[in-house]
């Protein structure tokens, strides 16, 4: 039988309720680089991307999404919170060109009474003030509930009066948020059960927080309850333990309930996370389900050794749905099937003895917990093995970097390749820069082609001092695939020139 699907739209906060994570800031241009991506490549229904009134900052960042977002037709998908307070976030909302306001109004009687400090009536009038001034200016209109989960536990006689004069209002969407993350998953399917049951026209939305660690189960039920929409957060940023994931509960959605389909691509989600993780400077947990640097990567032995035979390890989670790709773990507990699955990875074939010896210098290094990663494994190999398998055909015998003021940093190289010596003198943008271009200058001489650079990154190992060291991990391109060294030392440039030497006796 077919399954008639339904669409759950999909209204991302990473802009608003995410950067109220404490200590996240973004600035007007990440916003809109944000946004973009998100409602161009993530393909979200919807986005929210400030709170109004806030500061000068916020208002020329939703000034620019709206304009971009009025240009490229999507300013019906930018959203603003805005608050119950007459004609203020209306005007705010105006010159700053957003069209669509998701009023924040008050979803239990203990916010209203100990924060307003208004009755239900009084609150009533002033919020159908706001949302009558708001439709006469052509805005578009959504309604929070806010604390509407202790709303429901408590004061449940509230919420439905509240919604019963809401059913009347010219409000588009309902939205109904755990604003302190406090439900369990049984209590949102017999809340959003009964609220749907009463109101079955009303497109109500679902806003999960994280508090319990509930967040995406929260957000499955509200979805099989029947909320036509929820809200999340790229990294599950927010407040406290911030908002439910984006990732996670698009992957949960996909694959548990068949009957619903949502707009988001799948495969952009990885690079909108690392992206948001770049500007906010809020790290990704390395077990962070989809997006965490770990979370594909299989450590024992035995899990590798089922998957070389027959998949036996893989589920539907798989991270090429992510554009990530699954990976082998290299220590104690790897076996000779992690070791070979690597090995297939760089391109190396190894006998079955001499696997085995290299296996078993693996598992004493992670014994003596040393961190092994792929491009380790090569110079383990050549140690192991003490063969020439990896000889050391480049040698850099000498060089001179040079950093002046107002001047191009220079380079002098002198560099052995295959028993031939150069010296060869280059400037660049930066002192790595002048490196590469003066050891390019050699290779151009060897008619050899140099494999591209596809990304560099640069780190400090944790517990690192001021004197620490400067790790360099630079990814090449080579054909089809990516091979990846890495260089250590005091000195940022060093630990790049370290990485670029392997990678030219790996050539
Ligand atoms: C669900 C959520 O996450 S809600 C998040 C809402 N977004 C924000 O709070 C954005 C950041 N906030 C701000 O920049 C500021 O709090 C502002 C600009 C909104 C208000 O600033 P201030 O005028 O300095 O007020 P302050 O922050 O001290 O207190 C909040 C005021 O809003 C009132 N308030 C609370 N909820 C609402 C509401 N839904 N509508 C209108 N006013 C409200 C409070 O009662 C308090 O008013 P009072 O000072 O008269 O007692």
């Amino acid at each position: 039988m077919p399954v008639t699907q339904r669409h759950v739209e999909i209204m991302d906060t990473t802009l608003r309720d995410g950067e109220q994570t404490s200590g996240v800031s973004f600035s007007p241009s990440e916003k809109l680089t944000i946004a973009q991506l998100l409602l161009t490549e993530v393909k979200v229904d919807r986005i929210e991307i400030a709170s109004a009134r806030v500061s000068d900052g916020e208002f020329a960042a939703v000034q620019s999404i709206t304009q971009w977002a009025k240009a490229n037709g999507f300013l019906n998908k930018v959203e603003v919170l805005t608050f119950v307070d007459g004609d203020v976030s209306v005007e705010w909302m105006l010159r700053a060109g957003a069209k669509v306001m998701n009023l924040l109004t008050k979803g239990s009687l203990n916010h209203l009474t100990h924060q307003l400090k208004k009755t239900p009536e009084e609150h009533f009038a002033e919020v159908a003030a706001v949302i009558s001034l708001a439709n006469t200016k052509g805005l578009e209109c959504n309604v929070y509930l806010e604390d509407w989960s202790n709303g429901m536990r408590h004061s449940r006689e509230y919420v439905f009066q509240y919604l019963d004069f809401l059913q009347h209002q010219p409000v588009k969407r309902i939205m109904l948020p755990d604003t302190l993350g406090v439900l369990t998953p049984d209590e949102v399917t017999e809340f959003i059960t009964a609220i749907v049951a009463r109101y079955p026209d009303i497109h109500f939305d679902f806003h999960a927080h994280n508090d319990y660690d509930l967040g995406t189960a929260n957000v499955l039920e509200g979805v099989k309850a029947g909320a036509r929409g929820i809200h999340l957060t790229i990294n599950g940023m927010g407040e406290r333990a911030g908002n439910a994931s984006l990732a996670s509960a698009i992957a949960v959605l996909h694959d548990f309930l068949p009957a619903v389909k949502t707009s988001v691509v799948e495969t952009s989600l990885y690079t909108v996370s690392k992206l948001v993780e770049t500007f906010s400077g809020f790290r990704i947990a390395v077990n962070k389900p989809i997006v965490g640097e770990n979370v594909f990567t299989q450590t024992a032995g035995i899990h590798a050794d089922g998957d070389k035979k027959n998949k036996l390890y893989f589920s539907d989670l798989m991270p090429e749905r992510f554009g990530r790709q699954r990976k082998y773990a290299l220590g104690k507990t790897s076996g000779k099937a992690n070791i070979e699955n690597n090995l297939q990875q760089l391109g190396i074939k190894l006998s079955d003895p001499d696997l085995k010896k290299v296996t078993q210098r693996i598992i004493e290094l992670g014994d003596r917990k040393e961190v092994l990663t792929q491009a380790d494994l090569p110079y383990i190999i050549s140690d192991v093995l003490d063969s020439n398998r990896i000889e050391e055909h480049v040698i850099l015998e000498n060089y001179v970097l040079t950093h002046a003021k107002n001047m191009n940093p220079s380079v002098t190289i002198r560099i052995v390749v295959k028993g031939q010596l150069f010296e060869e003198h280059a400037q660049g943008d930066g002192q790595y820069d002048a490196f590469m271009n003066a050891v390019k200058k050699v290779y151009k001489q060897l008619k050899t082609e140099l494999p591209p650079l596809a990304d560099y990154a640069v780190r400090i190992p944790p517990g690192g001092k001021s004197d620490a060291l400067c790790e360099t991990i630079i990814t090449w391109v080579r054909g089809t695939k990516e091979f990846k060294t890495r260089g250590l030392d005091s000195d940022q440039t060093v630990s790049a020139i370290k990485a670029t030497l392997k990678m030219l006796n790996l050539i």
